[in-house]
C-alpha cells in the first residue's frame, strides 16, 4: 500500500487534530504514581491506558522508546501495541529513539522502525545527527520510499546541548553554529515540497532567546518548510507564548509535546483528554 509522504500527512494531522503531541513515557514514578508495578505488566497497563485516553485527541503520539526497553522483550511488545493502538486511533506516531550511526548501521536502524513490514514500522522517528547530518543518508533515502519522516535534532531544550549545538564549525563547513548547519541540511532536504516536506527539526520549547548565541529567536531560522516537534512543552516549563516568541512564522509547522505533563494527570482518562483537548485549543487559539 502507497502512503502519502509523512510531511503531506503531518499537515492533515496538525490541520484536524491541533498541534499538541503526547509523549507516551511510563517512567517508574508515574506507575507507582498510578498504582502499578514497576513490571512489564504495570507498563503494558499503563501505556496502553494512556493511548486510550489520548489518542483519538491529538495528531501525534511520542512513545519514547528507552521506558519500554527497561523491560526487554516484554516492553518492546508493548511498544509495537502502543504504536499499533496509537496509529488505529488515527494518530500519527513518532517514535523517540534519537538513533545515530554510522551510515551502514544507520541503514539497519532506518529498516527497525521506517519500513512498513518491520514490527516496530512507525510514521517518523527521531535521529540524531552528531555523526555527522551525511550519516544519516540511509534514514533519508529509507523515509522517502515508504513516505516516512524524520525528526534531527537541532537545537534540544536540554540545558546541555548548547555546548555542541552551539559550536561554530569550520569555515570548510559554513562557518555556523551545528543546530543552523542542521536546519541548512532539512532545509534542502524539504526543498519547495507542498505542503511540507518530511525531513523535520526537534528544538526545544525551552530555548532562551540569547542575543549573538545564534540560537532561540536570537538566531537560528526556522523557515525549513517542514515539521518541526518542539518537546519541552508543560514539565520542562515550555509554553504556548514560548513557541509563538521562538518559531515566529515557521509556528503554524510545530507540534508541542509534552510527556508528563499529561501522564501525571492519569490513569483519569478523562483529566488526560482533557488535558490534550486544552492545550490543542490554546495552541490553536494563540498560532491558528
Ligand atoms: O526528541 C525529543 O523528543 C526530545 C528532545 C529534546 O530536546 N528534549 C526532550 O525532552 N525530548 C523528549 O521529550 C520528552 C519530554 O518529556 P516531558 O519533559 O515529560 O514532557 C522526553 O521523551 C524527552 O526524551
Amino acid at each position: 500500500m502507497t502512503v502519502a509522504p509523512f510531511g503531506q500527512r503531518f499537515a492533515a494531522s496538525l490541520a484536524a487534530r491541533g498541534q499538541f503531541c503526547v509523549g507516551i513515557d511510563p517512567h517508574a514514578a508515574l506507575l507507582s504514581d498510578w498504582g502499578l508495578d514497576d513490571t512489564a505488566e504495570g507498563l503494558e497497563k499503563f501505556a496502553l491506558a494512556a493511548v486510550e485516553a489520548v489518542a483519538p485527541y491529538c495528531s501525534v503520539v511520542k512513545p519514547q522508546s528507552a521506558f519500554y526497553e527497561r523491560f526487554g522483550s516484554r516492553g518492546i511488545a508493548v511498544l509495537e501495541r502502543v504504536i499499533a493502538e496509537s496509529r488505529a486511533a488515527g494518530a500519527l506516531v513518532l517514535l523517540d529513539v534519537k538513533r545515530g550511526d554510522i551510515g551502514s548501521t544507520s541503514q539497519a536502524y532506518a529498516e527497525a522502525y521506517l519500513d512498513p513490514s518491520s514490527p516496530l514500522a512507525s510514521d517518523a522517528v527521531t535521529i540524531s545527527p552528531y555523526l555527522g547530518f551525511g550519516s544519516l543518508t540511509p534514514f533519508v533515502e529509507t523515509a522517502r520510499s515508504h513516505g516516512a519522516g524524520l525528526f534531527v535534532l537541532a537545537a534540544t531544550s536540554n540545558k546541555e546541548g548548547p555546548e555542541v549545538q552551539e559550536a561554530v564549525t569550520a569555515e570548510d563547513f559554513g562557518g555556523r553554529t551545528v543546530g543552523a548547519a542542521m536546519l541548512e541540511h532539512l532545509r534542502e532536504l524539504n526543498g519547495d515540497t507542498q505542503p511540507l516536506g518530511s525531513f523535520g527539526a526537534v528544538v526545544g520549547a525551552t530555548i532562551a532567546p540569547s542575543a549573538g548565541s545564534g540560537r532561540g529567536d536570537a538566531g537560528l531560522d526556522f523557515a525549513i518548510n517542514g515539521p518541526i516537534l518542539a518537546p519541552g512543552y508543560g514539565e520542562q516549563g515550555g509554553t504556548t507564548a514560548d513557541v509563538v516568541r521562538i518559531f515566529g512564522s515557521a509556528a503554524a509547522n510545530v507540534v508541542a509535546s509534552s510527556s508528563r505533563g499529561v501522564l501525571r494527570l492519569g490513569p483519569d482518562a478523562h483529566a488526560m483528554r482533557d488535558a490534550v483537548q486544552r492545550a490543542n485549543d490554546e495552541l490553536r487559539s494563540l498560532l491558528g
